[in-house]
């Protein structure tokens, strides 16, 4: 099916590990002189052996690249990326407990970099949307429609609950409302969002977004076709909903941040919610390019499944925040 086989070169399974110092600083190694994308940051790691699963693969190249030994590692985020030579599938894990001292046993040097900082180092171009997904809550609060029983104003309170449970990202759905509601709407919902260090995107157009004081947009898959590029600079959270593989294709190479993924789409006309789709779920995630936030009835309590199915973060409305 298209997207989930590369049209050209090889493809690598390849694992790595997000190690922090009791800073919560994170360990980059630099790629030596002659490998692929050498002088480039990158998170260690290396190629999934045959017959190895994924935490196997990541003690073995944490052991043989640093000289650390995992105590235990969680699956944090996968994407896949198409260089021009090959095409990278790669996995990586949260290094929860790990010792030892961190040698670069192949020559190669290694720094311990804040969160913030690694967007200054040159790292390979599969890792853009991982660095910037360092600073994205996994639980992605989706408001309840402003037009729904209730209207703004349970809406907003839905929003309080939110922030209370310490959920920080947000998806404002307001499409329904005339502009100077929407004005409105935004300042209060906006000065929430700034009080608590919360982001949030507007469902919908790129410049409404920022004409509303957003810090971002969320786009609908089916219109990606239309764009040339990402509409909004990197100041900006620019994420789509995505469907299927084509629109999770496009995404990628419009270098935008995430997507949401609501599987099942054959299933349209269907009365009532159906199950989560997990399998569909998973195929889909295997050829993704961006993090991906699962969608479709599921709740915050999910994530740890979703992160081991390729996702990265639960997006929804209910469950979220008390209410609807
Ligand atoms: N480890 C690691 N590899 C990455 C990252 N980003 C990225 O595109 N890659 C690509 O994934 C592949 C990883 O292979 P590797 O060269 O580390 O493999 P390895 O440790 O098994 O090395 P070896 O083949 O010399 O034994 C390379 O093509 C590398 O460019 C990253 O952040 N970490
Ligand atoms: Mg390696």
């Amino acid at each position: 099916m298209a997207g989930e086989t590369p049209d050209s070169g090889e493809l690598i399974e390849v694992v790595a590990g997000i190690v922090r110092d009791d800073r919560g600083r994170i360990l980059l190694a630099e790629r030596p002189a002659g490998k692929h994308l050498a002088g480039t940051w990158e998170f260690p790691g290396g190629k999934r052996e045959p017959g190895e699963t994924g935490l196997q693969a990541l003690a073995r190249e944490m052991a043989e690249e640093l000289a650390i030994s995992v105590g235990s590692a969680r699956p944090w985020l996968a994407l896949t990326h198409d260089y021009p030579e090959l095409t990278v599938r790669l996995q990586l894990y949260a290094v929860d407990e790990w010792s030892g001292e961190p040698e670069g046993q192949e020559g190669q040097a290694l720094q311990w970099v804040g969160e913030s900082d690694m967007a200054l180092l040159p790292m390979p171009a599969a890792d853009r949307p991982i660095v910037r997904a360092f600073s994205l809550d996994p639980r992605y609060a989706i408001t309840p429609d402003s037009a729904a029983p209730g209207g703004p104003e349970e809406l907003l309170r839905w929003t309080r609950d939110c922030l209370d449970r310490g959920i920080r990202l947000f998806q404002l759905r307001a499409t329904s409302l005339d502009p100077a509601d929407l004005r409105s709407l935004a300042r209060e919902f906006g000065r929430l969002m700034v009080e608590s260090g919360a982001r949030w995107l507007l469902d919908g157009d790129p410049e409404l977004a920022v004409q509303s004081g957003a810090d971002g947009v969320q786009l609908p898959g089916e219109r990606l076709d239309e764009l040339s590029g990402r509409p909004l600079g990197g100041d900006f959270l620019v994420a789509a909903s995505c469907r299927n593989s084509a629109e999770l294709a496009r995404a990628g190479e419009l270098a935008l941040d995430f997507v949401t993924l609501r599987p099942g789409s054959a299933a349209c006309g269907h009365q009532g919610p159906l199950p989560f789709d997990w399998e569909e779920f998973a195929r889909l995630c295997r050829c993704s390019p961006l993090p991906v936030f699962a969608l479709g009835g599921l709740l915050p309590g999910d994530l740890e499944r979703v992160r081991e199915r390729g996702g990265f973060g639960v997006a929804g409305t209910h469950g979220f925040g008390a209410g609807p």
